[in-house]
């Protein structure tokens, strides 16, 4: 398995955000998570890509457990935040070498690299600009290049299309089902098209528990739309 989530758990303060939950996830499955907001879809993340620590239960990422073993866990992960901090002073390339030599990367294979991402991600006629400088569809497109960059086995991707225009939105859409060929996928979206456009199964949860883990032929065949599915599963 790519990613084994068991029983997760984790409390802020008196709030279960997440309330032991699991599901797991085959290599190369590209998979919605799906849940209203303040489900507990960024926590699950954070506490896979080691950004937050679970209150219980256990996470594995590329056979690692994200607690006693966070480094060679994070280093098989490329992840993309729901508010993705960039440096906006910087050039896209020069944050894609900045952010490459982060992961160990180095030299020519680096600047090869790098060149590679910025192709995958449409971003050749913006390369020369400074971040700061990029339309929002632009500026999540560095942040997916980012997140490629190392080549990780597993991406997690927190909403990586919010607030894009049509256009944007299909050209990114693009981006992940290429750079997904070969990797393990789980993403985060409010988006139901999102979800049939791209993935094999859609896991939906509704405050902190897994309400639906099946794939989207099996829902199909239930007669009932991911949409009608969603909203009787989290009102
Ligand atoms: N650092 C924190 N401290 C306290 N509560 C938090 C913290 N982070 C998240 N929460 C709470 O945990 C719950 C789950 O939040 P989370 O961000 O994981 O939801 P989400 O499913 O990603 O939501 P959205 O779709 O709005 O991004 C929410 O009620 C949120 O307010």
């Amino acid at each position: 398995m790519s990613i084994t989530v068991t029983n997760l758990t984790k409390v802020y303060g008196s709030q279960r955000a997440i309330d032991g939950i699991s599901f797991s996830l085959k290599k190369g499955e590209i998979v919605g998570f799906l849940g209203p907001n303040g489900a507990g879809k960024s926590t699950t993340m954070k506490i896979l890509t080691g950004y937050l620590k679970p209150t219980d239960g256990a996470a594995r990422v590329s056979d690692f457990d994200v607690v006693s073993q966070p480094m060679p866990a994070r280093r098989s992960i490329g992840y993309l935040p729901e508010h993705n901090p960039l440096y906006l002073d910087m050039y896209v390339t020069e944050f894609l070498l900045f952010s490459g030599k982060l992961y160990g990367m180095s030299g020519a294979a680096l600047n090869a690299r790098v060149e590679e991402v910025i192709a995958m991600c449409g971003l050749i006629p913006e390369k020369r600009k400074k971040i700061g400088q990029l339309s929002k569809g632009y500026r999540q497109r560095v942040g997916l290049a980012q997140s490629f960059l190392h080549d990780p086995q597993v991406l997690i991707l927190d909403e990586p299309t919010t607030g894009l225009d049509p256009n944007q939105l299909q050209e990114i859409r693009e981006v992940i089902r290429t750079a997904g060929q070969d990797k393990t996928v789980l993403f985060s979206t409010h988006i139901m098209q999102e979800v049939e456009a791209l993935c094999d199964r859609v896991i939906i949860i509704n405050k902190g528990k897994v309400v639906n883990d099946s794939s989207l032929e099996d829902l199909r065949q239930s007669g009932r739309s991911l949409e009608e599915t969603f909203r009787i599963l989290t009102q």
